[in-house]
């Protein structure tokens, strides 16, 4: 854990009520684990034989779970109903009082077998009263401390409740054993199982103690909770917490996490003997299994939130899942020990964080009034489906048989135990991705990017909610493309059309805009020049004011916006260009710009030196960074191609070099398609695009239909002839059968492409490195293979 993890644990530990209820817990837990470790020693010592003894010692674990599937459901009403201190402390004197009587009864009665049942019996009312207290108790904590420190409080309690707790309680068993025993004729009250059963009884009385007299603060909030759940009878409420979590996604997709969870986790632990034996490895292993996913369960709990930082919590959860599913799958192939580890360290470091997710999530974002009953379903359902994987996984995997399949030198066993684990790592992945949708906070943000990004501490946020009427357009390229000229040309176009048109442009739309526009492209003195990421903050200033006064509210009307360079400029020169991270760049307008994206870019891809003469030619001199270097420019020109092909469908790559008109057309036809306009001008019929191959004969290029009805339709280009031969132009939609396309996917080694007239959208290889206009290629163009150098 870093040193932030151990800030916000000591921050809440500095929280008095959760300090307190933190030692009850602590003491709860020892007394649960040395009182379960004892319970099942002492029933097994009453008895001889060892098929009773086993039978003795399971049947007080299972015991353990009886409870839950009867007198459960009440439990969550009862917690939402009455006071929960009183619950807490009512349920703990009982239990002192039941615990205390296992070692008692044992000292008056002499029957072994009276003892045994006795110690079922108590062990089954202990557990049973355990059920009331659990939900009480969880329900308690968030109002205890403030939301953000929640999680570090469940962090605090897992680690005590199943890291800290049973290890202390095993020790003290160990050492009990180890100095009491020793000594020697003692009298049966103080041999160690007796003395652990008394620890057990007597934390209950001291919990009991501590909750009624120094958490007064859980009673709190008890009135109006009391007074809206009074007006239902308990079974209503019962049916009413039900309801709650069926008709909230949320909570829906939480809980069946949850069971998913458990579900898996069952099937592990029931094949977990029948897994090792299928690796041939022996008992060693089975144990040194179970440790490494004891392991991965405490990286999880102890290290998940340092990792992931600010992700949101219900898409961690959901991540969780997936990964802990996708290593129980895994671990179905694993055909060596050490692949059989790597899995189950994941498969618990997943689990632990989906755990730790999980509970912080119920406590967090469930209403007060309805907690109890949540964490009980919860809590009771999560038992039964462990039981039940558990059982059933054992079973199965009794019956089936097993075979081995060699794969060359390594002989791999398929056995029914795999093809269970597969399953339930499949389920698992499965219940995960479902719990993600039910529950996804950040619709539209990409999930990997934002995991990625809140790794490294700048998660993505989620797009502002706004209600977008209007269609946005943006004109990206390098100077001197053509962009305004374009502007203007659609502009009017629409205009002409009656459209509710707003032309807008990037940076200096807006009167900050303008100050700011003057400062990152006005030459100054060396000294005043902004500093990279000094430009980047400005132009990112100023598109989120630009989007905030000028964009959103003009798309919120229903018009038409079309800007003049938007984010992608700032990705290509900040980005490419001054060579900052993209990653970052991206990252930094997204949050500026709330997560608005354009319904469209046209790009007007041109070469540098054609695009920069043009910028001479007008004769106004040149900005800042119109007069950066040659190969700055060539950089911006490449990264917005690779934009571009990173999402073909909402780009329109077009040749600047072609005539002002003729990409006025091209545009205004892509915009009527884009609002869904059937009839005006037909669209493009043809769409293609030709590869120049370099050296490589064989070299291709994918090229995606721009204006197309089927704009999802790739179409493969390949070329045919020897190095300088102009390769075969084939028509959008032309099927993949057909014979003249051999291959389906972009050469690396195709350098050059030379794009058609009516090739809309252009996807460059990501080694190609040129874009070539079709001119040459037309009838009175120059011959296929003459170069194109510069101007136009
Ligand atoms: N398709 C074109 N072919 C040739 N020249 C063009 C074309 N489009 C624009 N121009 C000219 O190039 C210069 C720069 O155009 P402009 O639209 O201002 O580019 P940008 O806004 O991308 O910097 C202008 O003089 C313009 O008339
Ligand atoms: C919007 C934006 C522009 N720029 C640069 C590109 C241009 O060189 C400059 C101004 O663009 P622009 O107004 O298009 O100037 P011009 O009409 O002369 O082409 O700002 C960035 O570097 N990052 C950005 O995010």
């Amino acid at each position: 854990m870093d040193l932030s993890g151990i800030a916000a644990l000591r921050s809440v530990l500095r929280i008095r009520p959760f300090r307190r209820l933190w030692l009850v817990l602590s003491v709860a837990s020892f007394g649960d684990w040395i009182g379960i470790l004892a319970t099942a020693l002492f029933a097994a010592q009453q008895v001889t034989g060892s098929v009773a003894q086993g039978s003795a010692f399971s049947s007080t674990i299972a015991i353990r779970l009886v409870p839950a599937l009867i007198l459960g459901p009440i439990a969550g009403v009862m917690a939402d109903r009455f006071d929960r201190r009183y619950t807490m402390v009512i349920c703990d004197i009982l239990r002192f009082l039941v615990y205390g009587s296992i070692p008692v009864v044992a000292l008056v009665s002499d029957s072994g077998g009276l003892t045994v049942t006795w110690a079922v019996i108590a062990t089954f009312i202990g557990e049973t009263i355990t059920l009331m207290w659990i939900p009480a108790k969880e329900a308690a904590v968030p109002n205890l401390i403030p939301k953000g420190r929640l999680e570090a409080s469940n962090q605090l309690t897992l680690i005590t409740t199943y890291g800290i707790t049973p290890i202390l309680a095993a020790l003290v068993l160990a050492a009990l054993d180890g100095v009491v025993r020793p000594i020697g004729g003692l009298p049966p009250w103080a041999s160690p199982v007796q003395i652990a059963l008394y620890i057990n009884a007597l934390s209950r009385a001291a919990t009991a103690a501590v909750v009624f007299f120094g958490i007064k603060e859980i009673s709190a909030g008890r009135r109006e909770r009391q007074q809206k759940n009074a007006e239902q009878s308990m079974f209503r409420q019962f049916v009413e917490g039900w309801r709650y979590i069926g008709r909230t996604p949320f909570v829906r997709g939480l809980v069946l996490g949850i069971f998913g969870a458990f579900a898996g986790a069952g099937i592990v632990v029931g094949t977990a003997r029948f897994f090792t034996a299928s690796l041939g490895a022996g008992d060693a292993a089975f144990y040194l299994l179970f440790a490494t996913l004891f392991i991965g369960l405490a990286i999880g709990i102890g290290l998940g939130p340092a990792i992931v930082r600010e992700l949101s919590r219900r898409r961690w959860f959901g991540i969780s899942l997936v990964l802990a599913s996708g290593a129980v799958a895994f671990l179905s192939v694993a055909f060596h020990l050490s692949m059989a580890l790597f899995g189950a360290l994941f498969v618990g470091a997943g689990a632990g964080m989906a755990f730790l997710a999980g509970v912080t999530l119920l406590g967090g974002q469930v209403d007060d009034e309805v907690r109890g009953r949540v964490f009980a379903v919860v809590q009771i359902g999560a038992r039964l489906v462990l039981l039940l994987a558990i059982s059933l996984a054992g079973v199965l995997v009794g019956v089936g048989s097993s075979r081995t399949v060699r794969l060359g030198d390594i002989a791999v066993d398929i056995s029914s135990t795999r093809v269970l684990l597969l399953v339930a790592g499949v389920v698992g992945v499965w219940t995960g991705v479902a719990a993600f949708r039910q529950m996804d906070d950040k619709r539209g943000v990409p999930v990997l990017a934002d995991l990625l990004g809140a790794i490294r501490g700048r998660p993505l946020s989620p797009a502002e909610q706004f209600t977008r009427k209007g269609i946005f357009v943006v004109f990206e390229g390098g100077e001197g493309a053509g962009k305004s000229t374009q502007v203007t040309r659609l502009s009017e176009e629409l205009l002409a059309a009656g459209h509710d048109v707003v032309v807008t442009r990037e940076p200096g739309a807006t009167d900050v805009g303008a100050r700011i526009r003057s400062l990152v492209l006005s030459h100054g003195e060396e000294a005043d020049t902004p500093s990279p990421r000094a430009e980047a903050l400005l132009y990112a200033a100023d598109r989120a004011h630009h989007v905030a006064t000028v964009v959103r509210p003009a798309l919120e009307r229903g018009a038409v916006v079309i800007s003049d360079r938007y984010v992608d400029s700032s990705l290509a020169y900040q980005g490419a260009g001054r060579t900052l991270p993209v990653q970052e760049i991206s990252w930094l307008s997204s949050w500026a710009t709330g997560g608005l994206k354009p319904d469209l870019v046209v790009l007007l891809d041109v070469d540098p030196g054609v695009g920069l003469s043009r910028v001479d030619s007008r004769g106004q001199g040149t900005d800042r960074l119109e007069s950066e270097s040659r190969s700055f420019h060539e950089r911006v020109r490449y990264a917005f191609l690779d934009l571009a092909s990173a999402d073909p469908k909402r780009y329109l790559v077009l040749d600047a070099a072609r005539p002002a008109d003729e990409i006025a057309g091209v545009v205004a036809a892509r915009f009527k398609a884009l609002m869904g306009v059937a009839d005006g001008v037909p669209s493009d019929p043809d769409p293609t695009m030709v590869v120049r191959t370099g050296a490589d004969p064989e070299a291709t290029m994918v090229v995606r239909a721009g204006v197309n009805p089927r704009p999802e339709e790739t179409v493969v280009v390949r070329s045919v002839g020897g190095p300088d031969e102009t390769a075969v132009i084939l028509p959008a939609g032309t099927p993949t059968s057909s014979p003249d396309v051999t291959q389906v996917v972009a050469s690396p080694d195709a350098t050059q492409v030379v794009a058609a007239p009516d090739a809309t959208q252009v996807v460059p290889s990501s080694d190609a490195t040129q874009v070539v206009p079709r001119a040459e290629d037309e009838p009175g163009g120059r011959p296929p293979g003459g170069e194109r150098e510069s101007t136009p």
